[in-house]
């Protein structure tokens, strides 16, 4: 029973700690794209979005990825067997990958505020796509387990980072003519 309990709360950690990653880098992305407006707009807007990046990330994200390690731990000290599985091994690879991405999250958050980011609003689109490729990779061998067909799942990764830098690439084209066309509107 308590492998349920800790297994519930493992996703519930999971949902939550993923919900504040992906919305802390459309964050940043907002945050960089203010620093570009003229004043006072900049100060008001970059201010709000500096206050709103760090309680997200200390009040949501952060939690959320300690509940999800520590329900983590909570399956495997009541299933020990568990560790021998080489899925599990592969998961925590991945999982190692996530807490990096998750600690320089707030590095950037520090960077952000001090005026340091080195990100463009169109490298942090990219950089928010991380996250996704790691929840399909994790989400996968967490189901499948041993049973997963690793060729078809890499194809498929690989098949998802493409279409991702394609709508990624095209919105930005987007973005681009339509402040064009606004800037035109507004000179005649
Ligand atoms: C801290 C590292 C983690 C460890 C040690 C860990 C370990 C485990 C274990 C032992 C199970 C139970 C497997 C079973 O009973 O079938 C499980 C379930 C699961 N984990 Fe994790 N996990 C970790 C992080 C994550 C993360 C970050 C995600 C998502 C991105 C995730 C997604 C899942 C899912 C979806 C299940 C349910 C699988 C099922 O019931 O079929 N885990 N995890």
């Amino acid at each position: 029973m308590a492998y349920l309990w800790y297994k519930a709360f493992h996703l519930i950690g999971i949902v939550v700690w993923f919900a504040g990653l992906f919305y802390l880098v459309r964050l940043f992305v907002y945050h960089v794209e203010a620093d570009a407006q003229p004043e006072p707009a900049r100060t008001i807007l970059t201010q709000q979005y500096q206050i709103m990046e760090k309680r997200l990330y200390n009040l949501i994200t952060t939690p959320g990825m300690a509940v999800t390690v520590v329900m983590a731990i909570g399956l495997l000290t009541t299933e020990p067997d568990v560790l021998k599985s080489g899925w599990l091994h592969f998961k925590l690879a991945l999982v190692a990958v996530l807490i990096a991405y998750h600690f320089y999250c707030g590095r950037l958050i520090k960077q952000l505020a001090e005026n340091r980011c080195n990100w463009s609003s169109q490298q942090l689109r990219g950089l928010n796509e991380v996250p996704t490729v790691i929840l399909v990779g994790i989400v996968l061998l967490a189901v499948f387990k041993q049973s997963l067909p690793i060729d078809t799942t890499i194809l498929g990764i690989i098949g998802m980072i493409i279409a991702m830098v394609v709508i990624i690439q095209f919105y930005a084209k987007k973005r681009q003519e339509n402040s064009t066309t606004s800037l035109a509107q507004k000179q005649q």
